[in-house]
């Protein structure tokens, strides 16, 4: 079985390149970073440690590197590929959509048999039916009707927390032991393998809002208040007793949220938060908050972790008081690397924040969340 992974980075290698090459897939990766690219074709493997006390370590071999450059390459990759999964960023996805294209092309013009399946691996709801809709705009009519029957975007939920890694040796990645991996099993190609370790569901939305609406959420929340308060990483954050009471009242809104929702179990929601919260303070990972902050455009866009459950909290009667103040302190995080926290606060200055909040977040001025961000925003800013 061979698959095609576009993105060589943290959660690539350490998380999806792990699993499918554990389930006996061999694996090309397609990156734009020379540096990766060439070491991983010198050396046709890497390690991934764990964030544990014990740092156990496991090597992945039998892998191939192309950079994406190589567009002819590329083609000729999903050619001969059972499987393409991606973890570039959501952002990003339009920037690899065209060769995929050409490559479905290829596979169609030279009648290659066999299904081929697609899986983006990105923190955003339904990123390979985004994909596909961005591949299908690359494709003529004809190639569209014929992959319908043979190229299959199957979505999916991935969870692990993959911080930004500091080790000697560039390949190596530290993760935490923690991974929750969920295919949509309605996007299956018939037959087809399953990946080891994944789970297959039927009903992904509610585990993807689970997820993006917890780990995610409250992931920024920490995040936004570790940078607010001056701390450097996530575990740090934690620490401090009066923001990890912040971060468990977000959740625990989400959480009445998804309870309503969804018909989760309420006991069985609240254990998940404590584990998710435990992963949070894992000692063993050093997970900075501008990693965890970064591009808080699009984390404040309405179909991201803090408006979309705010405004499905609001519509079910759920007043999203927390919700609203880690979106207040995404709008106060100006680290001045991070080219999207420099828009906002350009933005801010502009037009001032009643008019930002709503541009960023699409919740127009006089909409009773707006005014509970705003309420936030003017508490945080206020002199002492
Ligand atoms: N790191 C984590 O803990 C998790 C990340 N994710 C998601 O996975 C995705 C990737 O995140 P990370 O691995 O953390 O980022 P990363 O920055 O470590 O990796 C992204 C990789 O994509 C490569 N890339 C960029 N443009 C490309 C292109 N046009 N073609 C091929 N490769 C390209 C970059 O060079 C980089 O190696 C994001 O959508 C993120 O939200 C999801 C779950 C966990
Ligand atoms: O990768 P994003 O969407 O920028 O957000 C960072 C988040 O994603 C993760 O990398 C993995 O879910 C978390 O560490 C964090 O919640």
């Amino acid at each position: 079985m061979r698959a095609v992974h576009f993105g060589a980075g943290n959660i690539g290698r350490g998380f999806i390149g792990l699993l499918l090459s554990r389930s006996g897939y061999t694996i090309c990766f397609v990156d734009v970073n020379d540096k990766v690219v060439s070491l991983l074709r010198q050396r046709g493997s890497y390690t991934v440690s764990l964030a544990t006390e014990s740092h156990e370590s496991v090597e992945v071999n039998g892998v191939s590197a192309i950079n994406g450059n190589e567009v002819a390459q590329v083609i000729q990759q999903i050619a001969s590929a059972d499987l393409i999964t991606t973890a570039v960023g959501v952002n990003l996805l339009g920037s690899i959509a065209d060769v995929i294209a050409r490559g479905i092309e290829h596979r169609i013009k030279n009648s290659l048999s066999g299904p081929l399946q697609v899986i983006a691996c990105e923190n955003a709801i339904h990123a390979s039916s985004l994909l596909k809709k961005q591949v299908y705009e690359r494709l003529s009519r004809e190639a569209c009707s014929k992959a319908d029957e043979a190229v299959f975007f199957t979505n999916t939920a991935v969870d692990r927390i993959v911080p930004i890694q500091s080790h000697d040796d560039p390949l190596e990645v530290t993760v935490e032991p923690f991974y929750e991996w969920l295919i949509d099993r309605r996007g299956m190609p018939p037959g087809a393998a399953q990946i080891q370790g994944a789970g297959y569901v039927d009903q992904l939305e509610s585990y993807i809002e689970r997820k993006l609406f917890t780990v995610n959420t409250g992931h920024c929340c920490a995040a936004y208040l570790g940078y607010l308060n001056g701390y450097a990483t996530i575990h740090e954050t934690m620490a401090d007793p009066a923001i990890s009471i912040q971060v468990r009242q977000v959740l625990e809104e989400t959480g009445s949220l998804l309870v309503k929702k969804h018909g989760l179990n309420l006991q069985e929601h609240t254990q998940y938060i404590q584990k998710i919260m435990s992963r949070f303070r894992n000692a063993y990972l050093s997970d900075g908050v501008v990693r965890v902050g970064r591009s808080p455009i699009r984390k404040l866009s309405p179909n991201d972790r803090l408006v979309r459950p705010a405004l499905q909290a609001f519509q079910l009667g759920i007043e999203p008081y927390h919700l609203s103040r880690v979106i207040a302190t995404a709008l106060l995080f100006d680290y001045s690397s991070d080219e999207e926290a420099v828009q906002i606060q350009a933005k801010i200055k502009a037009v001032g924040i009643h008019q930002a909040a709503a541009h960023f977040t699409g919740i127009p001025i006089g909409h009773p969340v707006h005014d509970l961000i705003i309420h936030h925003y003017e508490t945080l800013t206020q002199p002492i």
